[in-house]
C-alpha cells in the first residue's frame, strides 16, 4: 500500500504524533510525502519516507500525479483549515483527484486514524484489484 502524508505548518507536530504513534503501520507500506512534511517524519520516526517537492514547489501536484496513476492508496492531508495557502489551486486539485479516483483522504487527525485501523483491519485491501493499478504499488 502506498501512503501520501501531507501536512501544513500548522499541522505538522500533529502529523509527526500521528506517524509516531501508527509507525508499525507506515512500517508495513510505502510512505510518501511532501518534502518538509516528510522530513519531520524521518527526524522523528526513522521511517523510509519517499520526498516529494514542498507544497508550494509542487508537491501536491506530484502527489496527485500519483494518484492519476493509481499508485495512491490513501491520502492523510492535515490541512490547515484558517490560514489562505498560496497554492490553493494545486491542493483542491489533489483533493479533486482523490473523489475521482476513489481514494480514501482524511484531512484532520480524527479520521486518519479511521483509516489508518481500517487499513489495519484489511479494510481497504480491495484497492489491490483496482483496474490499472500496479502489482506492486
Ligand atoms: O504545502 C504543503 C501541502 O499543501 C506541504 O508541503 P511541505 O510538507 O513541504 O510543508
Amino acid at each position: 500500500m502506498n501512503i501520501a502524508l501531507i501536512a501544513h505548518d500548522s499541522k505538522k507536530d500533529a502529523m509527526v504524533d500521528l506517524a509516531i504513534a501508527y509507525q508499525h503501520i507506515f512500517r508495513q507500506a510505502k510512505v510518501f510525502a511532501t518534502g518538509t512534511t516528510g522530513k519531520r517524519i524521518m527526524d522523528a520516526t526513522g521511517l523510509p519516507v519517499h520526498r516529494v517537492q514542498s507544497g508550494p514547489y509542487g508537491g501536491d501536484q506530484q502527489i496527485g500525479a500519483k494518484i492519476a496513476e493509481e499508485q495512491m492508496d490513501l491520502v492523510i492531508f492535515l490541512r490547515d483549515p484558517l490560514t489562505a495557502q498560496p497554492h490553493e489551486p494545486d491542493i483542491t486539485a489533489l483533493l479533486r483527484l482523490c473523489d475521482v479516483h476513489n481514494i480514501p483522504v482524511a484531512t484532520n487527525l480524527a479520521t486518519a486514524e479511521i483509516l489508518l485501523r481500517a487499513l489495519e483491519r484489511g479494510d481497504l485491501d480491495w484497492r489491490k484489484a483496482v483496474p490499472g493499478r500496479p502489482a506492486d504499488a
